[in-house]
């Protein structure tokens, strides 16, 4: 295997669409890098999601991003339900719909899951980052936890409000950034990233 390549440069291009995670991604990444630009802000557009995993998706969206010229990092996440057969999975964000309902999107996830008693379920987070030139280094990090029913608090994005990861008693939507910022699928993923890129 070849060595990982590093982030060497000041300015990264955070290739995503979604201003939850991009103040996420602004957050952990912080103390490594000078300067942050989101996709949006460049005019870049939002690249269909066409891969059949979270790191192909991961993957197809900082390439698309990096061809305009910067190093850019991009973000493949979702919930995973096992006893919805792993929905929503790679389709989290489809299932809010084109209005971004999440409400409507957790409500769906419940209905799948009346009558079932297993209720656990776990977020991914593929990062990958692509140079220009099309190299691109990908990792994959995962937070386990239960759904809760009715949704619980105002903070985070997406689906957090019924995410209660394990050992905790605070939804990701009623944690504090700082909090989840410990535990979550993203900063799994980042801890091995910034170990591979950044450090
Ligand atoms: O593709 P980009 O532009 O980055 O933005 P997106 O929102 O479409 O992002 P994804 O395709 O990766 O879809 C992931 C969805 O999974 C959900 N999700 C991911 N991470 C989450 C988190 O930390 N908390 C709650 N929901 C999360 C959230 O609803 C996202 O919209
Ligand atoms: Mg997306």
């Amino acid at each position: 295997m070849s060595a990982p390549r590093r982030f060497t440069g000041d300015t990264l291009v955070i290739a995503s669409h979604n201003k939850g995670k991009v103040r996420e991604i602004a957050d952990l990444l912080g103390p490594y890098v000078a300067t942050f630009t989101a996709a949006g802000e460049l005019g870049l557009p939002e690249p269909e999601e066409t891969g059949t995993t979270f790191i192909a998706n991961a993957e197809l969206k900082a390439k698309a991003a990096a061809a305009a010229g910067h190093v850019a990092l991009a973000d493949d996440s979702g919930l995973v339900v096992p006893a919805l057969n792993g929905d929503p999975g790679i389709y989290s964000a489809r299932w809010a719909g084109p209005a971004k309902d999440f409400a409507m999107a957790m409500r769906k996830v419940e209905d799948g899951l009346a009558g079932k008693a297993d209720r656990s379920a776990y977020f991914v987070c593929a990062l990958s980052l692509a140079w220009p030139d099309g190299h691109v280094e990908t990792v994959e990090g995962r937070c386990h936890g239960t759904l809760v029913w009715p949704p619980r608090g105002p903070h985070g994005f997406g689906y957090d409000p019924m995410f209660l990861p394990d050992a905790h008693e605070l939804t990701f939507g009623e944690m504090d950034p700082a909090r989840k910022h410990e535990m979550s699928h993203r900063a799994d993923a980042f801890r091995q990233l910034v170990e591979r890129c950044f450090r």
